[in-house]
């Protein structure tokens, strides 16, 4: 009974209306005790009456209004304590529990976390109406303080409010690093990357491999040779300190970014701030900036260097390295600055260099080792992606990238992947600009929305509840079975891989290519297992909560090679 009453008073911490019930039984059992005590109950009673009007009127107001004229509804959501809102109804992993009030209010939740207002949906036509129908009014960001403090004050892309600056900086993305042609440029070191990863795994053949790692070898060296000039894993040009440094330092800014820090939503907590997250976020902005700092310096010197060999400078023209390509830093020092200035200034060309490494690395690695763990715990996928690899490729040369387009079943694969498993639980938060109207319901300016992608290939009313659980490539095979898979949200925005509207993913078409390229080569090289004594349904899929959504152990797999032995010396 004990147990009972201490379930239901944790229950009533989360729910107003519970512990007003709570507070009723309790005042009424005391005034029986006081009647026998002849006190007078009078006082029981006003305290009784007080505390139920206080609730009940701030649940009421809240429920009907929100504060705004009736008639203008919020969207409907859980009633909220005082000060903290709902943010108690928040645990470890806030997709599932938001997912869970979908469930519980409708497809479209108002949520209130201590002084912010907030909305969630993990219905395909709400999110097509927020970022394709009102993206005007939801392209802008919260002003968090991650991404003051990890995305120099918002001057990036990804974290910035929607404004002039964002436009500029997106604009130079869109024309001058992530064009068609800059990223062909560098698919020779991208096919080299390719061959490190199946030579990584052949040297650890018939053992268990930690595929993070590989993996995340993998996307770090193909995103750091394009912008950096650099390989840190497996012997390029960065030496080992500088590659530890450059891992400490992007695993804390990516943890950074992951945390929802209460001091965003409660400001007095900044004042405590128990856990040194403010702090450690001003360490890791301090160190970020030193270590890119030192990257535009190298890159400085380098230019000076050939400056002195030519004896001139071909300003404003492509300058390539001495493999013909120009990394990103390259480029944007080479660019125009704002009102007539020469050069971009240095603080916009670090907030560019961070968000590519933070944006490109993280989310195609976690992809794939979600679509290996996948592919693992069902044979019968891994053999049919292998029957295509053997139709499309054959045993005697590698996957290139003029395949990817015909690996019809792989990007199934890719696409189930992104349903089950999307890079991020949620989008990066958006933000309204003005009042709005949304599926009826009233959205005050400065909302911040949480649109969520995982919840949405979970969506029984979307996938049908027969087998939304299971693994099934299958699902998403064109009718007439033939014509290129597209691994985007498509018409009907059932899945939301790379977003959309203004603020969606501008490596889009390079994530592809890195998840299609990695899990192509590794599947037709290899077969693959669970480590000795686990079995394949037995792999463990737990995820854990972050900007993107890993999984919360490292997959381990024992790879065999299934092409000739001279093919892995290529
Ligand atoms: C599998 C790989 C990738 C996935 C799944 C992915 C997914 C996403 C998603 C979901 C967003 C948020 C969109 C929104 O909030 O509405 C985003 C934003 C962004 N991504 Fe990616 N991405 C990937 C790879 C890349 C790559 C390779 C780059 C660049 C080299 C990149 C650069 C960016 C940038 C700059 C933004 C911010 C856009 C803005 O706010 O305007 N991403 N990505």
């Amino acid at each position: 009974m004990a147990n009972h009453m201490s379930i239901w008073a944790v229950k009533g911490l989360r729910h107003p209306l519970l512990l007003t019930i709570l507070l009723a039984i309790y005042v009424s059992a005391s005034t029986d005790r006081h009647r026998r005590s002849n006190l007078p109950n009078l006082v029981t009673g006003a305290v009784l009456l007080v505390a139920g009007v206080v609730v009940v009127t701030a649940v009421l107001h809240r429920r009907l209004s929100g504060g705004y004229p009736i008639g203008r509804r919020l969207p409907p959501g859980p009633p909220g304590w005082p000060i903290v809102g709902n943010l108690l109804q928040l645990g470890q992993l806030p997709h599932r529990d938001m997912a869970a009030l979908c469930r519980e209010y409708g497809p479209l939740v108002y949520l209130r976390l201590g002084r912010v207002g907030a909305i969630t949906t993990d219905d395909p036509s709400v999110i097509r109406e927020i970022l394709v129908e009102q993206d005007d009014v939801f392209a802008s960001r919260p002003r968090t303080l991650a991404a003051v403090h990890l995305a120099y004050g918002c001057g990036d892309v990804a974290l910035a409010p929607m404004g002039p600056r964002w436009k500029r900086m997106r604009r130079i993305c869109m024309e001058h690093l992530l064009t068609t042609r800059r990223l062909e440029s560098f698919s020779r070191h991208r096919a080299e990357e390719a061959h490190h990863l199946v030579r990584a795994v052949w040297g650890q053949r018939q053992q268990a491999i930690n595929m993070r790692e590989v993996l995340g070898a993998f996307s770090m060296n193909n995103v750091t040779r394009m912008l950096l000039g650099k390989q840190y894993f497996g012997g390029g040009k960065a030496g080992p300190e500088e590659a530890a440094e450059f891992m400490h330092i992007t695993h804390e800014l990516f943890r950074l970014l992951g945390v929802i820090y209460l001091g965003d939503y409660l400001p007095a907590w900044r004042w405590v701030d128990p856990y040194g997250c403010e702090r450690k976020m001003r360490e890791v902005e301090k160190r970020v900036d030193d270590f890119h700092a030192n990257i535009l310096k190298e890159h400085r010197d380098k230019k000076k260097k050939k400056k002195n060999k030519k004896g001139r400078v071909k300003e404003e023209e492509d300058e390539e390295d001495e493999d013909g390509e120009m990394d990103f830093v390259d480029v944007l020092l080479s660019l125009p600055g704002e009102d007539g200035k020469a050069h971009l200034e240095d603080v916009e060309i670090k907030a560019l260099i961070q968000d590519m490494i933070a944006a490109a690395t993280d989310t195609s690695a976690v992809t794939n080792e979600w679509a290996m763990t996948e592919v693992i715990r069902h044979p019968r996928v891994l053999r049919k992606i292998q029957a295509e690899l053997d139709s499309v490729v054959g045993p005697s040369r590698m996957v290139t990238e003029s395949d990817l387009p015909q690996l019809t079943y792989l990007r199934c694969v890719v696409r189930e992947t992104f349903r089950m498993h999307p890079a991020g639980p949620f989008l990066i938060p958006h933000e309204s600009l003005r009042d709005t109207t949304v599926s009826g319901h009233h959205v005050p300016a400065g909302t911040r929305v949480f649109i969520n992608t995982h919840a949405l290939g979970q969506n029984p009313a979307v996938w049908g509840h027969r087998d939304v659980d299971e693994f099934r490539p299958e699902r998403h095979a064109l009718p007439d079975g033939g014509g290129r898979v597209e691994i985007s949200h498509g018409a009907d925005f059932k899945i939301l891989p790379f977003s959309a509207g203004k603020r969606r993913c501008p490596g889009g078409p390079l994530g592809v290519t890195l998840v299609l390229m990695a899990l192509a080569r590794l599947f037709h090289c290899f077969d693959w297992s669970p480590p000795d004594g686990v079995r394949p349904e037995d792999l463990d899929a737990t995820e854990v909560y972050g900007m993107t959504m890993p999984r919360a152990q490292p997959l381990l797999a024992v790879a065999r090679p299934r092409l000739a032995a001279n093919m892995y010396n290529l």
